[in-house]
């Protein structure tokens, strides 16, 4: 298992002061990027022009999370964006082995995500081919929902899984992350923690990020 990696998604932050949200989470590891299409999710964000812009001023790497239709076609561009990993869904990749083969070529961390309702088991061997797997703990498209526990079975077996391979693909929760939940999933074996309603809503950002990777850090111990 990878160390504990914080990784604010910017999802509920300002989105009219990008640049100045960012900057208020410098002890983050990365920030989470999540780039909607109204296709593959009901809701629409930003695209390659805006992350490139926000990979400029960011003080951390970025790591998109691509809830888009054709990710086959559209994943290369946040590559080329200046993203450090990039995130496709295995529901919306027709060739995901090509894809995370490209994604690398490309220079970057590659990484496919899961809905909830999408078993690990099909993909075991994909595992070496990936950098992350990213496990939904909510349905994709927004911000602030309640965390599923019906997925931490799944992080479970991803883990074992991996454990299996003998690979070090990290693996990553997004979706409902706070502190009342993050002990649950590093538990499970995660050990990349997205959060962005915990994190924004909080007075002071950067302490919030130190909280919760001090509650996996714990968890794991
Ligand atoms: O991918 C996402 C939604 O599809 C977001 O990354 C995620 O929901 C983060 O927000 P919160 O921590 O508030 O749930
Ligand atoms: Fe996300």
């Amino acid at each position: 298992m990878g160390h504990i990696q914080i990784t604010p998604s910017i999802l509920n932050s300002d989105f009219a002061r990008l640049g100045e949200e960012v900057a208020r989470i410098p002890g983050a590891d990365w920030v989470h990027v999540d780039v909607m299409d109204n296709h593959f999710v009901p809701n629409l964000t930003f695209g390659p022009a805006m992350v490139e812009a926000l990979a400029r001023v960011s003080p951390v790497p970025l790591d998109a999370h691509l809830m888009i239709e054709d990710a086959d076609r559209n994943a290369l561009a946040y590559v080329e964006a200046g993203c450090g990993s990039v995130t496709f869904h295995v529901e919306a990749a027709k060739a995901p082995v090509r894809l995370a083969r490209e994604i690398r070529s490309a220079g970057a961390r590659a990484s496919m995500a899961l809905k909830p309702a999408t078993p690990i088991e099909p993909y075991e061997d994909l595992l070496p081919e990936l950098d992350m797997l990213l496990i939904m703990t909510v349905e994709p498209g927004f911000g602030g929902q309640k965390f599923l526990d019906l997925c931490l079975p799944k992080i479970r077996r991803a883990r074992a899984l991996m454990d299996k391979h003998g690979v070090e693909t990290w693996l990553q929760v997004d979706g409902g992350v706070s502190l009342e939940t993050v002990e649950r999933c590093a538990e499970a074996g995660a050990d990349v923690f997205v959060a962005g309603s915990a994190v924004y809503s909080a007075q002071d950002p950067d302490a919030m990020v130190a909280a919760l990777r001090a509650k996996a850090e714990a968890a794991r111990s």
